[in-house]
């Protein structure tokens, strides 16, 4: 496939993110496999989907100046000059012309030839003028949306949070590409044969940053190896390894992750019990369901079953007092996975966060019965918002007062993040390591 078709499809995946046909990472993958792209064409597509969407506020504020005199728009019009733009400002290695012919042809063929001349007349004008400074928006928490494309209300709100500077810091690392890595199942092999057998396939990989079992890639798609198939590999974010981890999981124990699909967090679990005792998954979604047991086949683990069920009802399936552990992996907003979803920041809202807040208060409410006297209950989000975590937490022991926090959670993780444990609960933003933002809770159900 050539070039040009690339930017046609990108075209096309950009349109169907807007749409909010699904997230930008499951579109990209069935346009991968649909157009069937070598791995240049891959990589080119990935970076001008991402890079246009991490980038589209800062993209619409650039272009708005030569846009004034141009009738309504129609919205692939505008997508279309967003990626077009963002190859020129943000691909070095692409020549100016070479993204603007590519989008005149485009223009021309999905519209006529009155549109393509616009293409051409408003490219044309941002290189002979360049584009606005951003330095014109007086309003600073304004600017700083602009700046790195995020709403101003998630701005504002993470200002009041966590102030000036942290929201700053967090702001320009969402716009920075994700990290490839992945968990080793040491249940099987050690890191050390893992990254060799990775090299031998040609990738360039190294050990991860705070996780122990994490390695990452600099090069090539973990996905895509021969260690992966073989389930000797898992991807998964470094911040996501510490869940299970938190949780500290024993051989031979009864283990609850009531919200598990795809099963990230419950196979680590069951890797740690050395294959031993019992995972019992527990999603809402049929079809992820699926997923988890795919996942324990791969990495050959027999320890884990999956079954389709609404935590808030768990009352009804087991009885009381029958898990050593519960995993609350909860649905959430997920702003401190921006780097890897970046139309996340345009989808939620105000009303989501108060609406899934709710929601994870309803399912921890739901489990709590179900934990063993003296057990452990781990509460994990991808999110950085005070509602969804510390807030959840404060009304769950406000309502549970045989539960108290965990401090010895601390001791289970990796020395590098200990210092931003507090209180039995662990907050990541995604610029203190650069992997996701995350939020995990360590409760202790009294004896
Ligand atoms: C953050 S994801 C879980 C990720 C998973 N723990 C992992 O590591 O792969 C949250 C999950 O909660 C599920 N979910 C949402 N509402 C639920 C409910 N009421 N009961 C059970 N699962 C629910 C969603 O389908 C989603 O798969």
């Amino acid at each position: 496939m050539k070039a040009k078709n690339v930017r046609e499809v990108a075209l096309e995946t950009l349109l169907a993110v807007e749409e909010k046909e699904a997230y930008s990472n499951l579109l990209l993958n069935n346009m991968i496999e649909t157009h069937r792209l070598s791995e240049r064409d891959v990589r080119l597509l990935t970076e001008i989907v991402y890079g246009t969407i991490q980038r589209r506020d800062t993209l619409d504020y650039y272009l708005a100046p030569f846009l004034k005199k141009a009738r309504k728009l129609e919205r692939w019009v505008r997508v279309l000059l967003r990626l077009t733009l963002y190859q020129v400002l943000y691909l070095d290695r692409i020549p100016d012309r070479a993204a603007i012919f590519e989008a005149v042809e485009i223009a021309k063929k999905r519209g006529h030839q009155g549109i393509a001349s616009l293409v051409n007349g408003v490219m044309r004008a941002i290189l002979r003028q360049g584009v606005p400074p951003l330095e014109n928006i007086e309003d600073e928490v304004e600017r700083l949306a602009v700046a790195t494309s995020h709403p101003r209300w998630l701005v504002k709100r993470w200002v009041e949070q966590y102030g000036w500077m942290e929201t700053k810091r967090m702001c320009e690392t969402n716009l920075l590409p994700p990290k490839q890595t992945a968990r080793v199942n040491t249940a099987r092999i050690t890191i050390a044969e893992t990254l060799d057998r990775l090299r031998q396939e040609g990738m360039e990989v190294s050990r991860g940053e705070v996780a122990a079992e994490a390695i990452q890639a600099k090069k090539g798609n973990l996905a895509n190896t021969e260690a992966f198939r073989r389930g000797w590999i898992t991807i998964q974010d470094e911040s996501s390894m510490l869940v299970a981890r938190a949780l500290g999981p024993k051989e031979h124990e009864r283990v609850l992750d009531s919200c598990a699909a795809p099963g990230g967090k419950s196979t680590h679990i069951a890797e740690l019990m050395n294959n031993t005792g019992q995972v019992i998954c527990a999603d809402i979604h049929e079809h992820k369901v699926n997923l988890i047991e795919e996942n324990a086949k791969r990495l050959q683990l027999t320890n884990i079953s999956a079954r389709t069920l609404d935590s808030r009802r768990l009352g009804e399936v087991f009885e009381r007092e029958t898990f050593d552990k519960i995993l609350v992996d909860a649905p959430c907003s997920g702003f401190g996975v921006i780097r890897r979803k970046p139309d996340i920041k345009y989808a939620k809202t105000e009303a989501d966060i108060s609406s899934l807040a709710a929601l994870q208060r309803e399912i921890l409410d739901a489990v709590a019965p179900l934990l063993k006297k003296g057990g452990t209950l781990v509460y994990s989000t991808c999110t950085i918002d005070h509602e969804e975590n510390e807030a959840v937490i404060a009304q769950f022991l406000n309502d549970h007062p045989e539960f108290s926090p965990d401090e010895t959670m601390q001791q289970r993780l990796p020395e590098k993040v200990q210092p931003y444990v507090r209180n039995g609960q662990l907050h990541l933003l995604p610029h203190y390591f650069g992997s996701d933002g995350f939020f995990i809770a360590s409760l202790r159900k009294k004896v």
